[in-house]
């Protein structure tokens, strides 16, 4: 197997090329934009999509309605693979590089003044930005989404915002989720007085986290794997078969099959057009974005029993910011963390559990409310909205810009759920879900609970920032 810093190498990255324009950036010019329909099916890896069903309910308050309350829960922005899922990247690219003979097909590309696009390891586990893209003209960078995302939240909440221009924002640890929370808060500009807390992701943290799955030692990774196991990868041996029966000897595996939608969807976030994305039928895609659903559901959703104590954690902090919404200064309540601390916080909720579970031999379509691409692309923002209509009080969701309102509470003003009847509601979801206890917190730490949203200003969060 080639080293890492060979494979860099022959990926193109000698500096002596750094002058020439590769043929296949000019061509970026015309492509990019033209794979947005893929990226709701590349399993939350790919760029930002807006939540596909809005049911047509406009995300501002009512006409009369007024904010008391916003809270927002984001993931990251866009950003490079993990160094972990990098290391499998490159063993497929180094198969496909040092295939002997000209590459034919779908994957002729590469024989095309292709580079891969991880052309700096050190860009591993990191924000895609307008510096480090692949393309400069990229429009997916997580540095450009948290931006734009801050000026989105301008324009929605501008009147709200007059009145409440110094608040504290947390962000956990992890340096792409505190570089996200500084994109954003830099581009909301200088009129506000914002402090940013940085929130240890060290198990030892325990409850005092905004990610939780890193304080959870009883959480089992394998938990459902029989029933994961039985998702058919017919698909992956598919494309591998075709790619490997236009290259006789490439002997791309069903592993290496797997990682080219990798490939695909960092690619988009790195460089803003995958040639590699091209090569999938629908039917493969439609496949791999529902095994990963599957996955999603069974590790970190409803299908996890446990899953409701962990997402118990933020939801509990939650209710209670709400319910002392009136009393308290601080009115916005911004925090950045990773995708399954949000998909656990969210099936504690319930918004998006329809109680029929996945089934793993069988493609739901109409009957399937879970889709985890959905809920927590790269960038995604769950916002709680609680506003005032005469003298009752009234909270709904906002789910990537689309409005999500309770199954069994939504006859308030603008589908939104009576304060009263809300937490009634969220009390049950909460009841006996201890977080501690289930996750065995104890073994990692002597933390009980969340504090930060209200020691922050006595206590003082500034955690070392990680390459995680
Ligand atoms: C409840 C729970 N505990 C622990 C884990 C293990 N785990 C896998 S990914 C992850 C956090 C970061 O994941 P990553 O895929 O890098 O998310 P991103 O930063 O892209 O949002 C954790 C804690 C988990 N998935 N769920």
């Amino acid at each position: 197997m080639l080293s890492f810093s060979k494979a860099l190498f022959l990926a193109g990255l000698c500096a002596v090329d750094a002058i020439a324009i590769p043929k296949n950036l000019k061509g970026d010019l015309y492509d990019i934009g033209t794979q947005e329909h893929l990226f709701p099916l590349l399993a939350g890896s790919g760029p930002y999509f807006s939540h596909p069903e809005d049911y047509g309910i406009p995300i501002d308050p009512p006409a009369g309605c007024e904010i008391s309350q916003i809270q927002l829960l984001a993931r990251h922005g866009e950003r490079y693979p993990t160094k972990s899922k990098a290391a499998k990247l490159f063993k497929t690219w180094d198969k496909i590089l040092n295939y002997p003979r000209n590459l034919n097909g779908s994957l002729s590309f590469v024989d095309e003044d292709y580079e891969f696009f991880i052309q700096d390891i050190s860009n591993l586990e990191q924000e895609t930005t307008l510096e480090n893209s692949v393309n400069a003209i990229n429009p997916y960078t997580g540095e450009m989404d948290a931006k734009k995302h801050a000026q989105e939240f301008l324009a929605q909440y501008g009147d709200f915002l007059e009145d409440n221009r110094e608040f504290a924002v947390f962000a956990a640890s992890s340096k792409r989720v505190h570089d996200t929370a500084q994109y954003f808060i830099h581009s909301l500009g200088d009129k506000f007085n914002i402090s940013l807390n940085v929130v240890s992701e060290d198990p030892s943290s325990g409850a005092n986290t905004l990610s939780p799955g890193y304080s959870c030692p009883a959480w089992n990774p394998d938990e459902n794997d029989d029933i994961l196991g039985n998702f058919s990868t017919d698909y992956l041996k598919e494309l591998a078969t075709r790619l490997n029966g236009e290259n006789h000897g490439l002997n791309l595996t069903t592993k290496d099959a797997y990682n080219l939608f990798d490939w695909c969807a960092y690619e988009l976030n790195a460089r803003g057009y995958s040639e590699i994305c091209n090569v999938f039928t629908p039917e493969e895609l439609i496949h791999y974005s529902y095994y990963n659903d599957l996955v999603a559901y069974y590790q970190d959703g409803p299908g996890y029993p446990m899953i409701q104590a962990v997402g118990a954690l933020y939801f509990n902090a939650s209710i209670k910011l709400l319910q002392q919404s009136e009393q308290l200064d601080q009115k916005v309540w911004l925090s950045f963390t990773h995708d399954t601390d949000i998909l656990n916080y969210l099936t504690t909720v319930g918004l998006f559990d329809n109680g029929k579970d996945l089934d793993p031999s069988r493609i739901p379509f109409t009957d399937q409310v879970f889709h985890k691409s959905w809920m927590i692309p790269q960038g995604a923002r769950v916002y709680t909205q609680k506003y005032q209509c005469s003298n009752d009080f009234f909270i709904r969701y906002v789910v990537n810009d689309a409005v999500i309102p309770l199954q069994n509470c939504s006859d308030g003003p603008g589908f939104s759920c009576e304060a009263k009847k809300f937490y009634e509601y969220a009390d049950q979801r909460v009841a006996s879900q201890d977080f501690f206890e289930v996750c065995n917190v104890s073994s990692v730490s002597n933390t009980t609970q969340l504090t930060f949203f209200w020691d922050w200003n006595t206590t003082h969060y500034n955690a070392t920032l990680l390459d995680e």
